[in-house]
Protein backbone atom coordinates (compact mmCIF):
# COMPACT_ATOMS: atom_id res chain seq x y z
CA UNK A 1 0.00 0.00 0.00
CA UNK A 2 1.26 3.58 -0.78
CA UNK A 3 2.04 5.89 1.63
CA UNK A 4 0.94 9.73 1.53
CA UNK A 5 1.01 12.35 4.34
CA UNK A 6 -0.91 15.63 5.06
CA UNK A 7 0.58 18.41 6.11
CA UNK A 8 -0.39 20.98 8.76
CA UNK A 9 1.57 24.97 9.13
CA UNK A 10 1.02 28.40 10.47
CA UNK A 11 0.88 30.21 6.98
CA UNK A 12 1.40 33.89 6.98
CA UNK A 13 1.61 37.20 4.81
CA UNK A 14 5.24 35.82 3.98
CA UNK A 15 5.40 33.71 0.79
CA UNK A 16 9.11 32.74 1.29
CA UNK A 17 8.74 32.12 5.36
CA UNK A 18 5.64 29.86 4.22
CA UNK A 19 7.78 28.03 1.43
CA UNK A 20 10.17 27.24 3.75
CA UNK A 21 7.59 25.78 5.88
CA UNK A 22 6.43 23.66 3.41
CA UNK A 23 10.19 22.76 1.94
CA UNK A 24 10.53 21.35 6.21
CA UNK A 25 7.42 18.75 5.40
CA UNK A 26 7.83 17.70 2.30
CA UNK A 27 11.22 16.63 3.16
CA UNK A 28 10.11 14.81 6.28
CA UNK A 29 7.37 12.97 3.58
CA UNK A 30 10.36 12.44 1.43
CA UNK A 31 12.25 10.60 4.25
CA UNK A 32 9.37 8.26 5.21
CA UNK A 33 9.03 7.59 1.52
CA UNK A 34 5.28 9.10 1.08
CA UNK A 35 4.20 9.18 -2.71
CA UNK A 36 1.88 12.16 -1.66
CA UNK A 37 1.68 15.17 0.37
CA UNK A 38 -1.13 17.13 0.82
CA UNK A 39 -0.82 20.32 2.05
CA UNK A 40 -3.86 22.97 3.70
CA UNK A 41 -5.62 25.85 2.14
CA UNK A 42 -4.10 29.22 1.63
CA UNK A 43 -0.57 27.35 2.04
CA UNK A 44 1.16 30.22 -0.09
CA UNK A 45 -0.20 32.90 2.20
CA UNK A 46 -2.58 34.14 4.77
CA UNK A 47 -3.23 37.96 4.91
CA UNK A 48 -4.46 40.42 7.86
CA UNK A 49 -6.80 42.19 5.31
CA UNK A 50 -8.42 41.79 1.98
CA UNK A 51 -6.17 44.69 0.35
CA UNK A 52 -3.35 42.58 1.50
CA UNK A 53 -4.31 39.22 0.03
CA UNK A 54 -4.98 40.99 -3.16
CA UNK A 55 -1.62 42.53 -3.52
CA UNK A 56 0.21 39.01 -2.67
CA UNK A 57 -1.73 37.23 -5.25
CA UNK A 58 0.52 36.37 -8.40
CA UNK A 59 -0.35 34.37 -11.19
CA UNK A 60 0.60 30.91 -11.04
CA UNK A 61 3.35 30.56 -13.28
CA UNK A 62 5.27 33.72 -11.37
CA UNK A 63 4.63 32.67 -8.04
CA UNK A 64 7.98 32.16 -6.26
CA UNK A 65 5.55 29.89 -3.82
CA UNK A 66 4.38 27.46 -6.49
CA UNK A 67 7.23 27.41 -8.49
CA UNK A 68 9.07 26.56 -5.34
CA UNK A 69 6.46 23.20 -4.41
CA UNK A 70 7.08 22.11 -8.17
CA UNK A 71 10.71 22.09 -7.87
CA UNK A 72 10.99 20.35 -4.52
CA UNK A 73 8.00 17.59 -6.33
CA UNK A 74 10.09 16.77 -8.91
CA UNK A 75 13.51 16.73 -6.82
CA UNK A 76 11.98 13.98 -4.26
CA UNK A 77 9.30 12.38 -6.92
CA UNK A 78 6.66 13.25 -4.15
CA UNK A 79 3.52 14.80 -5.62
CA UNK A 80 1.59 17.72 -3.79
CA UNK A 81 -2.16 19.02 -3.44
CA UNK A 82 -2.06 22.47 -2.00
CA UNK A 83 -4.47 25.26 -1.93
CA UNK A 84 -3.32 28.57 -3.09
CA UNK A 85 -4.66 31.94 -4.11
CA UNK A 86 -4.75 32.94 -7.69
CA UNK A 87 -5.98 36.22 -9.75
CA UNK A 88 -9.41 36.14 -11.33
CA UNK A 89 -9.33 35.71 -14.82
CA UNK A 90 -12.51 38.21 -14.88
CA UNK A 91 -11.15 41.00 -12.90
CA UNK A 92 -7.40 40.37 -11.80
CA UNK A 93 -7.42 43.75 -10.13
CA UNK A 94 -10.08 43.53 -7.65
CA UNK A 95 -10.34 39.51 -7.44
CA UNK A 96 -8.80 36.59 -6.46
CA UNK A 97 -9.66 32.74 -6.60
CA UNK A 98 -8.85 30.48 -3.43
CA UNK A 99 -8.12 27.41 -5.65
CA UNK A 100 -6.05 23.79 -4.75
CA UNK A 101 -3.47 22.40 -7.81
CA UNK A 102 -2.46 19.16 -7.77
CA UNK A 103 1.09 18.99 -8.65
CA UNK A 104 2.29 15.58 -9.98
CA UNK A 105 5.84 14.04 -8.90
CA UNK A 106 7.22 15.37 -12.18
CA UNK A 107 6.35 18.98 -11.29
CA UNK A 108 3.81 19.40 -13.28
CA UNK A 109 0.24 20.96 -12.23
CA UNK A 110 -2.46 18.45 -13.35
CA UNK A 111 -5.81 19.40 -11.62
CA UNK A 112 -6.96 22.19 -10.17
CA UNK A 113 -10.10 23.31 -8.58
CA UNK A 114 -11.53 26.87 -7.51
CA UNK A 115 -13.50 27.08 -3.82
CA UNK A 116 -17.26 26.55 -5.00
CA UNK A 117 -18.56 28.33 -1.66
CA UNK A 118 -17.66 31.62 0.26
CA UNK A 119 -17.31 32.05 3.95
CA UNK A 120 -19.40 34.70 4.85
CA UNK A 121 -20.25 35.09 8.13
CA UNK A 122 -21.10 37.27 11.32
CA UNK A 123 -20.60 35.21 14.16
CA UNK A 124 -19.41 37.77 16.64
CA UNK A 125 -22.15 37.93 19.14
CA UNK A 126 -21.12 34.48 19.47
CA UNK A 127 -17.59 35.29 20.09
CA UNK A 128 -16.89 33.90 16.65
CA UNK A 129 -15.40 35.24 13.31
CA UNK A 130 -16.50 38.00 11.29
CA UNK A 131 -15.37 37.63 8.11
CA UNK A 132 -16.33 38.16 4.53
CA UNK A 133 -14.52 36.28 1.66
CA UNK A 134 -16.67 36.65 -1.30
CA UNK A 135 -15.26 40.73 -1.04
CA UNK A 136 -12.24 39.65 -2.72
CA UNK A 137 -12.43 35.82 -3.86
CA UNK A 138 -14.65 35.19 -6.94
CA UNK A 139 -16.54 31.74 -6.65
CA UNK A 140 -15.67 28.96 -8.54
CA UNK A 141 -18.61 27.44 -10.33
CA UNK A 142 -18.40 23.81 -11.16
CA UNK A 143 -17.64 20.40 -9.31
CA UNK A 144 -14.23 19.10 -10.44
CA UNK A 145 -13.66 15.69 -12.13
CA UNK A 146 -12.08 12.91 -9.97
CA UNK A 147 -7.96 11.93 -10.80
CA UNK A 148 -6.07 9.19 -10.05
CA UNK A 149 -3.21 8.88 -7.97
CA UNK A 150 -1.29 6.28 -9.03
CA UNK A 151 -1.38 3.55 -6.22
CA UNK A 152 -3.69 4.89 -3.94
CA UNK A 153 -7.18 6.03 -5.69
CA UNK A 154 -9.30 8.43 -6.93
CA UNK A 155 -9.23 11.70 -5.41
CA UNK A 156 -12.11 14.74 -5.73
CA UNK A 157 -11.23 17.78 -4.36
CA UNK A 158 -13.15 20.25 -2.63
CA UNK A 159 -12.05 23.05 -0.33
CA UNK A 160 -12.33 24.50 3.69
CA UNK A 161 -16.42 25.95 3.81
CA UNK A 162 -17.42 23.43 0.84
CA UNK A 163 -17.31 20.65 3.55
CA UNK A 164 -20.17 21.94 4.96
CA UNK A 165 -22.11 20.71 1.87
CA UNK A 166 -22.82 17.16 1.34
CA UNK A 167 -23.83 17.81 -2.01
CA UNK A 168 -20.20 18.30 -3.39
CA UNK A 169 -19.40 15.38 -1.40
CA UNK A 170 -22.26 13.48 -3.04
CA UNK A 171 -21.26 14.79 -6.87
CA UNK A 172 -18.04 13.58 -6.39
CA UNK A 173 -18.82 9.80 -5.14
CA UNK A 174 -21.06 9.86 -7.81
CA UNK A 175 -17.74 11.07 -10.46
CA UNK A 176 -16.11 7.85 -9.00
CA UNK A 177 -14.10 9.32 -5.67
CA UNK A 178 -13.04 6.94 -3.38
CA UNK A 179 -10.88 9.64 -1.07
CA UNK A 180 -12.34 13.53 -0.74
CA UNK A 181 -9.93 16.03 0.50
CA UNK A 182 -10.70 19.21 2.04
CA UNK A 183 -7.60 21.58 2.43
CA UNK A 184 -8.51 23.86 5.26
CA UNK A 185 -7.74 26.58 7.50
CA UNK A 186 -11.13 26.22 9.76
CA UNK A 187 -11.73 28.92 12.56
CA UNK A 188 -11.11 27.69 15.95
CA UNK A 189 -14.86 28.43 17.26
CA UNK A 190 -16.32 26.51 14.18
CA UNK A 191 -13.83 24.43 14.14
CA UNK A 192 -14.49 23.36 18.08
CA UNK A 193 -17.80 22.99 17.31
CA UNK A 194 -18.05 21.39 13.92
CA UNK A 195 -14.46 20.17 12.12
CA UNK A 196 -14.39 16.45 13.49
CA UNK A 197 -18.37 15.72 13.03
CA UNK A 198 -18.67 17.25 9.63
CA UNK A 199 -15.17 15.41 8.47
CA UNK A 200 -16.66 12.13 9.55
CA UNK A 201 -20.03 12.83 8.41
CA UNK A 202 -18.75 13.13 5.14
CA UNK A 203 -16.32 10.20 5.11
CA UNK A 204 -19.93 7.54 6.31
CA UNK A 205 -21.92 9.41 3.91
CA UNK A 206 -19.73 8.37 0.64
CA UNK A 207 -18.04 5.56 2.06
CA UNK A 208 -15.21 7.49 1.23
CA UNK A 209 -11.51 8.29 3.17
CA UNK A 210 -11.27 11.73 4.12
CA UNK A 211 -8.14 13.59 3.53
CA UNK A 212 -8.49 17.00 5.68
CA UNK A 213 -5.37 19.07 5.45
CA UNK A 214 -5.68 22.18 7.90
CA UNK A 215 -4.12 25.39 8.64
CA UNK A 216 -3.17 25.62 12.61
CA UNK A 217 -1.94 28.38 15.05
CA UNK A 218 -1.96 32.47 14.92
CA UNK A 219 -1.52 34.01 11.02
CA UNK A 220 -1.85 37.23 12.37
CA UNK A 221 -3.20 39.36 14.74
CA UNK A 222 -6.99 38.81 13.52
CA UNK A 223 -6.79 35.07 12.68
CA UNK A 224 -6.64 31.82 14.44
CA UNK A 225 -7.01 28.63 13.18
CA UNK A 226 -7.55 25.49 14.71
CA UNK A 227 -5.59 22.51 12.86
CA UNK A 228 -6.90 19.12 13.96
CA UNK A 229 -5.55 17.92 10.48
CA UNK A 230 -6.77 14.36 9.91
CA UNK A 231 -7.68 11.31 7.82
CA UNK A 232 -11.00 9.23 8.34
CA UNK A 233 -11.68 5.93 6.69
CA UNK A 234 -14.80 5.37 5.12
CA UNK A 235 -16.75 3.38 8.30
CA UNK A 236 -15.99 7.15 10.14
CA UNK A 237 -12.66 6.02 12.03
CA UNK A 238 -10.23 8.80 12.16
CA UNK A 239 -6.94 6.72 11.03
CA UNK A 240 -4.43 9.65 12.71
CA UNK A 241 -4.84 13.23 13.83
CA UNK A 242 -2.09 16.18 14.19
CA UNK A 243 -2.76 18.39 17.53
CA UNK A 244 -4.67 21.15 17.34
CA UNK A 245 -4.60 25.06 18.56
CA UNK A 246 -5.34 24.91 22.30
CA UNK A 247 -7.37 26.90 24.17
CA UNK A 248 -5.71 30.31 25.11
CA UNK A 249 -2.32 29.46 24.23
CA UNK A 250 -1.03 32.12 21.76
CA UNK A 251 1.80 30.03 20.10
CA UNK A 252 -0.12 26.99 17.83
CA UNK A 253 2.21 23.62 17.20
CA UNK A 254 4.79 23.46 15.12
CA UNK A 255 4.65 22.45 11.18
CA UNK A 256 4.25 18.82 11.20
CA UNK A 257 3.10 15.92 9.29
CA UNK A 258 0.64 12.60 9.79
CA UNK A 259 0.88 9.50 7.46
CA UNK A 260 -1.09 7.23 6.45
CA UNK A 261 -2.29 4.71 3.54
CA UNK A 262 -5.27 3.75 1.84
CA UNK A 263 -6.92 0.45 2.48
CA UNK A 264 -8.90 -0.35 -0.58
CA UNK A 265 -9.62 -3.73 0.63
CA UNK A 266 -11.35 -1.57 3.80
CA UNK A 267 -12.79 0.36 1.33
CA UNK A 268 -14.13 -2.74 -0.92
CA UNK A 269 -15.61 -4.07 2.51
CA UNK A 270 -17.27 -1.15 3.74
CA UNK A 271 -19.45 -0.42 -0.03
CA UNK A 272 -20.54 -4.26 -0.37
CA UNK A 273 -21.38 -4.69 3.10
CA UNK A 274 -24.26 -1.73 3.25
CA UNK A 275 -24.84 -0.49 0.09
CA UNK A 276 -26.03 3.16 -0.11
CA UNK A 277 -28.56 2.30 -2.97
CA UNK A 278 -30.23 6.01 -3.36
CA UNK A 279 -34.12 6.86 -3.91
CA UNK A 280 -33.87 9.52 -6.85
CA UNK A 281 -37.67 8.42 -7.27
CA UNK A 282 -38.60 10.06 -4.32
CA UNK A 283 -35.72 13.08 -3.76
CA UNK A 284 -33.76 14.46 -6.56
CA UNK A 285 -30.22 13.09 -7.51
CA UNK A 286 -27.77 15.30 -6.73
O1 LIG B 1 -8.45 33.80 3.66
C1 LIG B 1 -7.63 33.08 3.06
O2 LIG B 1 -6.64 33.51 2.47
C2 LIG B 1 -7.84 31.62 3.13
N1 LIG B 1 -9.22 31.27 3.25
C3 LIG B 1 -9.83 30.98 4.41
O3 LIG B 1 -9.22 30.98 5.46
C4 LIG B 1 -11.29 30.62 4.33
C5 LIG B 1 -12.08 31.83 3.96
S1 LIG B 1 -11.99 33.17 5.10
N2 LIG B 1 -11.73 30.04 5.56
C6 LIG B 1 -12.79 29.24 5.64
O4 LIG B 1 -13.47 28.92 4.67
C7 LIG B 1 -13.11 28.73 7.05
C8 LIG B 1 -14.39 27.92 7.13
C9 LIG B 1 -14.76 27.65 8.54
O5 LIG B 1 -14.04 27.92 9.48
C10 LIG B 1 -16.06 26.99 8.80
O6 LIG B 1 -16.75 26.54 7.85
O7 LIG B 1 -16.42 26.90 9.97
Amino acid sequence: MVLFAIGQLTSTSSLSHNLTQCRLLISRAAALNCKALFLPEASDYIASSPSESLSLCQPTNKSEFVTGLRHEAKKHNLAIHVGIHEPSWADPKNKIRNTVIWIDDQGHIVHTYQKVHLFDVDLGDSGGPVLKESEIVERGDRVQEVWELKGVGKVGSAICFDLRFPEINLALRRKGAEIVTYPSAFTVSTGKAHWETLLRARAIETQSYVVAAAQVGRHNEKRVSYGHSMVVDPWGRIVTEIKGQDEGEESGPEPEIATAVIDRELLAKVRREMPLNRRTDVYPEV
